[in-house]
């Protein structure tokens, strides 16, 4: 089947330095996707965009340039439920990725320990209103609970501004919660301030959640972007980052994103994207936690 990106899609950069900053051995990217290709795992008919492809290859070949050991490849909704590709990419890894299923209700027992045998160890809520549509939350609980027997965790995509409407809701999920991009702070916000204040609550007050301190290139809005050699990318999301890593460093992760689905204004390069993480996790046992320990125990228990 042939696709047609989304008009003014950004394709992910070809080429990406080498990152300065070298990660410590066992390095994890605990969030990337990998997008068909198209014609080998099409993109589902309920999708929101339609991206560039982006192969279990591409993505493979980045982890090795960039110096990661291993990755968490998370299912993107232009892939809906049909986790195929995902899945593809986990099979085809050498036991060096774990995955992020996205389930419905209707999904067999059987079918979730098959998953389960391919390295998947969670599933994906999505809240944010401009990619998916709405599913019932008592839908989400159910799975939930169901996901809860086989070790999973949730993994909850979702905006500031909606933390507290979505608050009873997380706080009532059985397992452990990984929250995409920091909850998605609006950085134009005071950092002390109530709505990133909320979310720093959320965390403390729950052990069980945990934070991806990922995407400062979606969140930044004064940048300046991570190109043409940047060293101080993205500084207006760095105090959210290191706060979030500072209090919490054995609750944090961080992933490249790649290949960057949604991107409006550039592409960064994921080299400089790797050269950001000194700016958050400070210290070289901050980056061990957030890099190896912490995904580590999440991902590979067995190996850890
Ligand atoms: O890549 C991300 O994590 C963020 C996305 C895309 C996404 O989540 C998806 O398609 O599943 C976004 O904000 O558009």
């Amino acid at each position: 089947m042939e696709f047609q990106k989304t008009p003014g899609w950004l394709d992910w950069y070809s080429g990406p330095s080498a990152p300065r900053f070298k990660v410590p051995a066992g390095a994890v990217d605990a969030h990337c996707h990998v997008f068909g290709p198209g014609a080998e795992y099409p993109y589902a008919a309920e999708r929101k965009y339609t991206p560039c492809d982006a192969s279990r290859k591409q993505l493979y070949a980045l982890r090795d340039h960039l110096g990661f050991a291993r990755n968490v490849v998370v299912q993107a909704t232009c892939h809906g439920a049909d986790n195929r590709a995902m899945i593809d990419a986990l099979v085809h890894s050498d036991g060096r990725a774990r995955g992020i299923a996205t389930v419905k209700r209707s999904v067999s027992d059987a079918e979730l320990q098959a998953m389960h045998d391919c390295g998947v160890r969670g599933v994906r809520f999505n809240f944010v209103r401009r990619l998916v549509d709405f599913t019932p939350r008592d839908e989400l609980m159910e799975i939930a609970g169901r996901i809860a027997t086989l070790g999973w965790h949730v993994v909850i995509y979702f905006e500031a501004v909606d933390l507290p409407e979505l608050w009873d809701f997380f706080t009532a999920l059985p397992t452990t919660i990984v929250v995409d991009h920091m909850g998605r702070p609006d950085v134009t916000k005071p950092v002390n301030g109530p709505e990133f204040e909320l979310f720093m609550k959320f965390m403390r007050q729950h052990p069980n959640v945990w934070s991806k301190v990922s995407c400062p290139e979606r969140l930044s809005v004064a940048g300046p972007p991570a190109l043409n050699g940047e060293q101080n990318a993205y500084r207006d999301v760095l105090p959210f980052a290191r706060r979030i890593v500072e209090m919490f460093p054995d609750r944090v992760l961080w992933g490249t994103d790649w290949p960057h689905p949604n991107l409006k204004d550039h592409m960064p390069d994921d080299g400089l994207l790797v050269d950001f993480i000194p700016h958050i996790a400070t210290t070289p046992e901050l980056q061990q936690k957030l890099l190896v320990d912490n995904p580590m125990r999440l991902y590979w228990p067995e190996v850890s």
